[in-house]
């Protein structure tokens, strides 16, 4: 499966220029190659600026639910939709979107964990619906979005249900960077799957954005890295066949003892 990824700057409570954007780089990257999976980063729409969400969240996933499954349609492509500011019921969520070449909704996801250091707990909700896998072109995957990663569990529950690749779509900040690298590898090496991530470039009120997507086998090897500032695509091919061959080499998942976890 061949990856595309949009390490991107986001303009922060501008949603109608990060459409623009958006559209702009899903129409370029298709025409230079032929991805079967693009990916965007979190809050793409709004950015950081959460005090003023009641003015440029979506409402009820829309219009961005509209505009990605348009763009997945007219380019028969599979977008892993990064994540919104999006308002439902009365309450901000950090809601994911997963479309698949059809412009079919796959997946949707709100963070569970919300992030103190950005003051997320103060504007948004967190969800409370458990992590599931979702398929595209046939291959199970799954999704955590940015400080999630700290928390391993949900990423083995995700390997548990058989995820082969895990995407983290981000908006990480540079006085963490090695956090996010290491994190991302050890996800990596102790599920043995792929490590698709996407994280943004650009500051917003004095937080500068690490950069840094990347791509990871499930042996650790970094199959691309974005650099540390740059706006760039990253492109990946992921061979499924090594999560496999990796887990029959290193039988991990036939170690496991549950009952002495739970
Ligand atoms: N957007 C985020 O969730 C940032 C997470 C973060 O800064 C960290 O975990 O460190």
């Amino acid at each position: 499966m061949k990856y595309a990824i949009y390490q991107m700057e986001v303009v922060a409570a501008d949603p109608e220029e990060n459409r623009r954007r958006v559209e702009e780089w899903v129409t370029e990257t298709v025409k230079r190659g032929d991805p079967d999976t693009l990916v965007l980063p979190e809050m793409w729409n709004t950015g950081y600026a959460l005090d003023k969400l009641e003015e440029t969240a979506d409402r009820k996933e829309e219009p961005s639910a509209s505009f990605l499954s348009e763009l997945a349609k007219k380019h028969q492509v599979n977008i892993i939709g990064g994540s919104i500011g999006n308002k439902k019921d009365g309450r901000f969520y950090n809601t994911n979107l997963v479309f698949n070449r059809a412009g079919e909704r796959v997946y949707q996801y709100d963070k569970i964990h919300l992030v103190p250091m950005l003051n997320e707990p103060k504007y948004l909700a967190g969800g409370r619906e458990k992590v599931q896998t979702f398929e595209l072109d046939g291959v199970k995957m799954g999704l955590i979005i940015c400080y999630d990663l700290r928390f391993p569990e949900l990423a083995r529950q995700l390997a548990l249900l058989d995820a082969q690749v895990l995407h983290i779509v981000a908006e990480w900040p540079s006085a963490r960077t090695d956090h996010w690298k290491y994190l991302q590898l050890a996800r990596a090496i102790e599920n043995q799957f792929f490590v698709v991530s996407c994280n943004v470039v650009g500051s917003h009120e004095g937080t500068d954005f690490a950069g840094n997507s990347m791509v990871t086998d499930p042996w650790g090897n970094e199959l691309a890295v974005g650099s540390n500032s740059g706006i760039e695509t990253l492109r990946a091919e992921l061979d499924l066949s090594s999560v496999e061959k990796i887990r029959e080499d290193v039988p991990v998942f036939d170690s496991r003892v549950p009952e002495m976890y739970d």
